[in-house]
């Protein structure tokens, strides 16, 4: 019961990809797995274990402690390359360093100390757990206002509440460009044209965007932003995240976290904290050096892939996804979780369906299809340009298809996993 689209059209795309190489540049253990999960954690680079392997033993085995020398301003280097071909941003515009929740937390914390007698922070009440805790925290200990403003699960939020939201009393606004749950992507040159007019700094949360979509931090109007490179960046399991302020911001805004590391001569071991003039102040403390490593060959593959390549495959793939979902899927009640067209969301795409959690369960045993599960009843389906293939899309919905079509699934008993 193939219906809809034959795979013939899916493996015609194939043929046509031009980013179809890259797939090879990935280490893929089981060629029958279909992976759709790089929105929440990245394929394993080809590169990255030989790069690992002489970082461990040339640079901690052979250099010890004199590797530092080379390694200490890898984090800037790094985020240098981020904002160069991948944000937008200017050279020492953005750093490597921390996770995205302590990034936030810091930049976050630095604008509202800016803000004097401006004490409420909105943020989207659906966004990503730890950024809604965050907030919580450094309003609860500030004593601000935090407003969570309303928004469509299923699609984003509507920047007509922001606009009416935006009283002379916002210090700060919090928002994730692309949204975790339904992939909704907001215009980021139109928020930040709106806080702007209301006196208010936005702070970004770039995660499921940076590497997917493209990102023009300097042309939109930014401020700050933080995000993760460990999806679409792959840069492995915990990789440290970035940081981004405009250059014009660093002498005005000053972290809560005050650590060597953005101090100046760092080795001069002075007294009293004195933070560098530049985005190292946002910095606090050594860097976890293999997770940053791993960062280098990851991102070497974007950058030679190119962001906009990326988002133009990203956009089929997403157009095949939705249009099998709504031959196969939508007949077996899946309904539409994530905004209507690929050029609304990032690279994943949502589905609603009552028993979302056990065919998840049952797609990544025999079925082979690794996709995610979010409460209370959606699928979400990573779509990673560069190692993904149209014929996986295919390939995945049909089992997705065949699975919930049997009803194999039903008999699996329920219960949630730690990691879902
Ligand atoms: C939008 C968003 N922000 C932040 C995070 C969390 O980042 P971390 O746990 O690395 O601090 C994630 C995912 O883990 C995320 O999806
Ligand atoms: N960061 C993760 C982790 O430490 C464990 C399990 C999953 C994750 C994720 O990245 C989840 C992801 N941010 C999400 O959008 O749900």
């Amino acid at each position: 019961m193939e219906g809809g689209i034959p795979r013939a059209v899916a493996e015609e795309l194939d043929a046509a990809d031009p980013l179809a190489e890259f797939r090879k540049r990935f280490v893929i253990t089981d060629p029958e797995l279909v992976y759709l999960d790089g929105n929440s954690l990245g394929r394993l680079p080809a590169a990255t274990s030989d790069l690992l392997r002489e970082v461990v033993e040339k640079g901690w085995g052979g250099g010890l402690v004199r590797s530092w020398q080379e390694w200490i301003d890898w984090g800037a280097r790094l985020g240098d390359r981020l904002a160069a071909h991948v944000l937008g941003a200017r050279p020492g515009e953005v750093v490597i360093s921390d996770s995205t929740s302590v990034n936030l937390y810091k930049l976050a914390g630095a604008a509202l100390d800016a803000a004097r007698g401006r004490n409420t922070v909105l943020m989207d009440a659906e966004d990503f757990p730890t950024n809604r805790y965050v907030l919580q925290g450094l309003a609860e200990q500030r004593g601000l206002r935090l407003h969570r403003l309303p928004s469509d699960l299923d699609g984003g939020l509507d920047l007509g509440v922001l606009r009416s939201a935006l009283d002379r009393d916002v210090a700060l606004v919090v928002l994730s460009l692309v949204s975790y749950r339904s992939g909704a992507l907001l215009d980021m040159a139109k928020v930040n044209e709106l806080a702007r007019a209301a006196g208010a700094r936005v702070l970004w949360d770039l995660s499921h965007a940076a590497g997917a979509v493209p990102v023009d931090l300097a042309a939109a109007g930014a401020e700050l932003a933080v995000g993760c490179t460990y999806k679409y960046l792959n840069g492995g399991p915990g990789s440290p995240a970035f940081l981004y302020v405009r250059s014009d911001l660093h002498a005005v805004l000053r972290q809560p976290v005050w650590g060597w590391y953005g101090q100046r001569e760092q080795f001069q071991m002075g007294p009293d904290y004195d933070p560098v003039p530049g985005i190292e102040r946002f910095l606090v403390s050594t860097p976890p050096l293999l997770s940053l490593a791993a960062i280098d060959p990851a991102l070497a593959l974007v950058e030679e892939a190119g962001v906009d390549r990326i988002r133009a495959k990203g956009l089929l793939l997403g157009r095949l996804a939705d249009d099998l979902a709504a031959a196969w899927l939508t007949p077996l009640g899946f309904r539409s979780a994530s905004p209507g067209t690929p050029e609304q969301r990032g690279s994943h795409v949502s589905l609603h369906h009552p028993d979302a959690w056990r065919i998840c369960q049952t797609l990544a045993g025999d079925a082979k299809v690794v996709c995610d599960y979010r409460v209370p009843d959606r699928l979400r389906i990573g779509l990673s340009p560069l190692y993904t293939r149209f014929t996986d899309v295919w390939d995945a919905l049909a089992r997705l298809r065949e699975v919930t079509a049997g009803r194999t699934y039903a008999s699996r008993p329920a219960g949630l996993a730690r990691v879902t």
